[in-house]
């Protein structure tokens, strides 16, 4: 009987601590676990890889589960379906000068264009002084008498005159023409390559951004829209979400978490199938404290410093924020994608 008892006891306390710790479990799940969707929750990366915890200071990655897209990034996904043609745009040219962005070179349609004409122009004064200057030395041989008097003080001959004339001709008939096509399609060729092939700058100016097809020529690089202080309203609803997480970003370093604004100049990135990035630390204009976003398809960006290799698969939705020796010292890469399209969306803070 009293063994019973015990046993019953035992089997109710024995129970309640499972219940309890089952409890507490979930309640750890739910708060770490990424549940319900839509709440971010972090991994630190570099930590482990590298012994030298003191110069990791911080690579953080949160997943969110995005599964109901926000509205901005349906607004988003339209606005690299629409390309509008702005070459001719004033206010483009101005916005790229402005901000004097070394990343973007301040080179539209219309600077192509008028280094052009600047070069024709040149070849045209050129050949149009030298016709004046055959001119006048006809017209001097013509009202001269004793031509080979006048040869002799100037120090010419005829066969250096008939030289003279037939470089004129050859020069004006060949040379000219063959120099006005090659600048021409080395003009061409340059603007595909730095702008990109039948678009050259698009962008949609109501949201603020301008994008630039390709970085630096390079082929597989990304299409990319380069957005400055202040962030555009589309942006607005992921800022607000990162803000969200100001308590847990960028860990050891209060300072950044609560500068304000956290972050003033957004970059979009647009991959299609095979783009990638070159290894590469983020321009020192921008200060530290950077958070990535990976939208559309997932992607593994490449960490490298000293022979050591941090491989991160970046899944949709995830936000990866990278400060201290992440940001400067550690090179990151985007291997090359494997869907159709992958955005990013690179939020950073212009150094004051
Ligand atoms: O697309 C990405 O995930 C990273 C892009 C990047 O590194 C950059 O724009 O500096
Ligand atoms: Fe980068």
């Amino acid at each position: 009987m009293g063994s019973v008892c015990l046993l019953s006891r035992l089997s109710f306390f024995l129970g309640t601590i499972l219940v309890s710790a089952l409890l507490a479990l979930v309640t750890v799940a739910i708060t770490l676990g990424g549940l319900p969707a839509d709440r971010w929750h972090a991994r630190r990366l570099l930590r482990e890889h590298d012994p030298n915890a003191e110069t990791v200071l911080a690579m953080q990655l949160y997943y969110a589960s995005l599964e109901t897209k926000p509205k901005w990034l349906d607004r988003l996904a339209r606005l690299f379906r629409v390309r509008h043609l702005l070459v001719e745009d004033e206010d483009i040219t101005s916005w790229v000068g402005k901000y004097d962005i070394k990343n973007v070179p301040p080179i539209t349609n219309e600077d192509l264009e008028s280094e052009k004409a600047k070069m024709i122009q040149r070849l045209w004064r050129g050949t149009r002084a030298r016709a004046a200057y055959q001119a006048k030395v006809d017209e001097a041989l013509e009202a001269e008498e004793d031509r080979s008097k006048y040869l002799h003080q100037h120090g010419l001959t005829e066969l250096s005159v008939q030289i003279s004339r037939a470089f004129d001709t050859v020069s004006l008939m060949i040379i000219a023409p063959a120099y006005f096509v090659t600048i021409t399609v080395l003009l061409v060729i340059g603007s595909r390559r730095m702008l990109g092939e039948s678009t050259d700058v698009f962008a949609d100016v109501s949201d603020g951004l301008l994008f630039r097809r390709g970085g630096r020529g390079c082929r597989g690089e990304p299409d990319q829209a380069n957005v400055f202080p202040p962030i555009p309203p589309v942006a607005e609803a992921l800022l607000r979400r990162i803000r969200s997480l100001s308590t847990l970003a960028f860990p050891g370093q209060p300072a950044l978490r609560h500068r304000r604004p956290l972050f003033d100049a957004m970059a979009v990135n647009r991959y299609s199938e095979g783009g990638y990035t070159k290894a590469h630390v983020d321009l020192l204009q921008y200060d530290d404290g950077i958070a990535i976003v990976s939208l559309v398809a997932p992607a593994t960006l490449a960490f490298r410093m000293d022979g050591k290799c941090v491989r991160v698969r970046l899944g949709v939705g995830s936000l990866l924020m990278m400060c201290g020796s992440a940001r400067y010292e550690w090179t990151h890469e985007v291997e090359r994608v494997h869907k159709d399209e992958r955005v990013s969306v690179v939020l950073r803070k212009l150094v004051q």
